[in-house]
């Protein structure tokens, strides 16, 4: 059996001995995983609601009934997790992964958290003598089934070094940052800039429908010019007939501008735009948009509003 003590020649030999683990298979996990098993790797699964493991335990993944479990049976163990709260907890509560860590073995975490989470999660991951990278990703549902994510990782560069050929899989670049930290920062600095852009992008189609211009024109137009964004050309034109099909989350690009506000405020960096931007979404959360996409954030500047919820 290997462990990332080992030596691993190349790719073919680390698909043919790196046993996978993989915890929390949502919108992004499942693709993520699921790309890891279609090359080759030995992967186990596991998710709080074990419904979803099905699909990659039929593609030939294994099943460990805890994070633990899955950790303790694998050389490394990726985790994509919904927030802090859940990614702190499945790394280090009952039964959470690092109780099934030791030396040789690695934990990656791929979900977006803020950085002092992250350097939580890593300290209760190196005190069991286990590796620890972040390594956040850009790019959503469709990148992650075509293996075309971006890593922004920071930690352990030996663990980094060694999951390369499996980032290489996942996605279609890697960004190296330094302490743990890094890679949550950047990670929010990414999202903040696309919460504010989306919520720009949602005032001017309204206001163009207002003054009577066709809002399908406006995606042409933006899609041609300098502010061109393939977020709008793929967004626009369901936002124009108000859907909103999944890819992100809204309830995750809230909790993104969320947390990149605190990481403003910890450097008394102003961001006025993003607290601005952050109001809207938690609007279309309060009236029940926070599974829809992020892109459902139009929402709250419409004069008639979906009936709120109580989330
Ligand atoms: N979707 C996207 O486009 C992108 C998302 N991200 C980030 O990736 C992460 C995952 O996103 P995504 O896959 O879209 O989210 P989903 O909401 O689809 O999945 C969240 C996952 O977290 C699990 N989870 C939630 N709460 C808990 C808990 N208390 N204990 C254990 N497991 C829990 C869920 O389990 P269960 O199935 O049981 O609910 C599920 O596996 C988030 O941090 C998000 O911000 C990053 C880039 C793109
Ligand atoms: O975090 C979301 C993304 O699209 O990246």
């Amino acid at each position: 059996m290997s462990n990332l003590g080992s030596s691993l020649p190349d790719a073919t030999a680390a698909a043919e001995t790196l046993r996978v683990g993989f915890v929390g298979l949502g919108i992004m996990g499942s693709p993520m995983a699921q790309n890891l098993i279609k090359s080759g790797y030995d992967v186990t699964v596991w998710n709080r609601t074990k419904s979803k493991c099905d699909p990659l335990i039929n593609l030939g993944a294994k099943y460990q009934p805890s994070p633990q479990e899955v950790a303790a049976c694998c050389d490394v163990t990726f985790a994509m997790l919904a927030d802090p709260e859940s990614a702190l907890d499945v790394a280090t509560g009952e039964n959470g992964a690092a109780s099934g860590l030791s030396p040789g073995k690695g934990y990656v975490d791929v979900s977006t958290v803020d950085g002092a989470t992250s350097k939580l999660i890593s300290a209760r991951i190196k005190d069991t003598g286990a590796l620890f990278l972040e390594a956040p990703v850009s790019g959503s549902k469709k990148p992650a089934e075509d293996g075309q994510l971006i890593f922004l990782t920071a930690g352990d560069k030996a663990l980094y070094e060694r999951v390369a050929p499996l980032l290489d899989i996942m996605g279609k670049s890697k960004f190296y940052l330094g302490e743990v930290g890094n890679g949550a920062a950047m990670k929010l600095v990414v999202n903040m800039i696309m919460g504010s852009m989306m919520a720009s992008f949602s005032e001017g189609l309204l206001l163009s429908e207002k003054v009577g211009l066709d809002p399908s024109i406006l995606v042409q137009v933006v899609s041609q010019g300098a502010i061109s964004a393939p977020m709008y050309s793929l967004k626009g034109p369901s936002m124009v007939q108000s859907l909103y099909p999944t890819a992100f989350p809204l309830k995750h690009q809230q909790k993104d501008l969320r947390l990149a506000l605190g990481l403003a405020e910890s450097v008394s960096q102003s961001t006025p735009i993003a607290a601005a931007a952050n109001e809207l979404y938690k609007v279309a959360k309060s009236h029940g948009l926070s599974d829809q996409d992020f892109s459902a954030v139009i929402e709250s500047l419409k004069s008639k509003l979906p009936h709120s919820k109580t989330e």
